[in-house]
């Protein structure tokens, strides 16, 4: 019986206090440990699914869209085909089968088990009782609210990534099905497949050719306002030689910046339309990146992430859009993109390692064209340009491991 487990493991946990204080950490009994994850299981199910619901929806808040569709944060009793692509619900998933379940049942319910004690103590010292009943019903909200917990920071843990900067937040993942400010097809199957394969992709067209003059009109207008500044010590290295400022959306003047509206709303859709169509578990992010580069500037080459604890960032997508109209072979200043690096992941496998770079493509910053490349992967450069070239960045952060190889 439900009710009496809890009895007993309250009473178990009340009586072993001590052995715990002075042995460590205390080893779950088999038997104890079964039942656990068969009540951790029931909580979950209960009430038409709600302590799992809740859990959806905490997962799914804070993504940065405002809205969710009712299928996500209502009763979703059998998940749909989308939801079963979904990168949230696959990693509920993935934390709340019966094995995920036996590996924190111990945590959970001692955790459970000392915020009970201390609502007990509270409650008696204010001369309240609860009776059996009461106090098994309010043990169950307890160890639910424990559970919904443990598994939303073990979500975050996997999903951010150990180092990834800037994404210590659950609720950072983009979940298409959370998304509804668009219909997420702003990307071709060309450009995800170069993305996916070769590491890089073109989209051609992002933004209307009438937005991307207003674009470009705004970004001059911030030029001229003397909002963009040298990385100071890139300069004086001779590693780089553009100007750049950072903008979020909330940042932006509706009323004077049009153009440059449009295209962070739906430069943010982009790590929700990948997640939707490939398995990266980006984050939403709405921190852009505005970089100019006057005349014989240059960017050499780099990468913009990385594997390893140092270099690793967070980054996982860089995506960049240009907004230069006309831009001629004379014009100078393309994006070498250079071979995808095979990854800790491919050399597993058995990829090669080259024994240096091989340009891949130079490529124009024509407007309307947006580029997407793993950041971890790619080295790439801005060629010396003849020709003042903006251009607007965003980083997509998301764990690496997942659809790296
Ligand atoms: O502007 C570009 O084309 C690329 C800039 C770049 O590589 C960077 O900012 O990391
Ligand atoms: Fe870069």
């Amino acid at each position: 019986m439900q009710g009496g487990f809890l009895e007993k493991a309250i009473s178990k946990e009340a009586s072993e206090r001590s052995k715990e204080l002075e042995a460590g950490k205390k080893e779950w009994e088999e038997e104890l440990l079964e039942t656990s994850v068969q009540v951790l299981a029931e909580l979950l199910q209960e009430n038409g699914r709600r302590a799992k619901n809740d859990l959806e929806r905490r997962v799914r808040g804070g993504t940065g869209v405002r809205e969710f569709k009712g299928k996500c944060c209502g009763a979703l009793d059998d998940p749909t085909p989308e939801a079963e692509q979904d990168a949230a619900y696959r990693l509920i998933e993935e934390f709340t089968r019966p094995s995920a379940l036996r590996d924190m049942a111990g945590t959970v319910m001692e955790w459970a088990a000392e915020i009970f004690g201390n609502v007990k103590r509270k409650g008696a010292a204010a001369g309240q009782t609860m009776d059996a009943e009461t106090e098994v019903q309010v043990m169950r909200d307890v160890v639910k609210e424990c559970l919904i917990r443990h598994v939303l920071k073990l979500i975050n843990a996997t999903n951010s990534g150990a180092h990834a900067a800037g994404s210590h937040d659950a609720g950072l993942l983009a979940t298409p099905q959370g998304y509804t400010a668009g219909d997420l097809e702003n990307l071709g199957v060309d450009c995800i497949k170069g993305l996916m394969e070769k590491g890089y992709g073109i989209q051609e067209d992002f933004l209307s050719a009438g937005l991307t003059e207003d674009v470009f009109r705004e970004l001059e207008m911030v030029d001229f306002d003397g909002k963009l500044s040298a990385v100071a010590q890139q300069k004086m290295t001779g590693f780089r030689s553009d100007k750049i400022c950072w903008v979020n959306f909330e940042g932006l003047d509706r009323e004077k910046q049009p153009g440059l509206l449009e295209l962070f709303k739906k430069m943010i859709s982009l790590p929700f339309e990948l997640n939707k169509k490939c398995k990266l578990y980006l984050q939403a992010s709405g921190s852009f990146q505005i970089g100019c580069y006057p005349k014989q500037a240059f960017y050499k080459k780099h990468i913009d992430g990385g594997y390893e604890a140092k270099l690793n960032n967070g980054r996982k997508v860089t995506a960049i859009f240009y907004a230069n109209k006309g831009w001629g072979a004379k014009d100078g200043g393309e994006l070498r993109v250079y071979r995808r690096r095979p990854n800790p992941y491919q050399l597993e496998q058995g990829a090669e390692e080259p024994k240096e770079d091989e340009v891949e493509e130079d490529i124009a910053p024509e407007a309307g064209r947006l580029v997407l490349f793993r950041s971890r992967d790619v080295p790439h450069e801005v060629l010396s340009t003849a020709r003042k070239r903006f251009a607007v960045t965003l980083w997509l952060p998301g764990p690496a491991g997942p659809g790296d190889t």
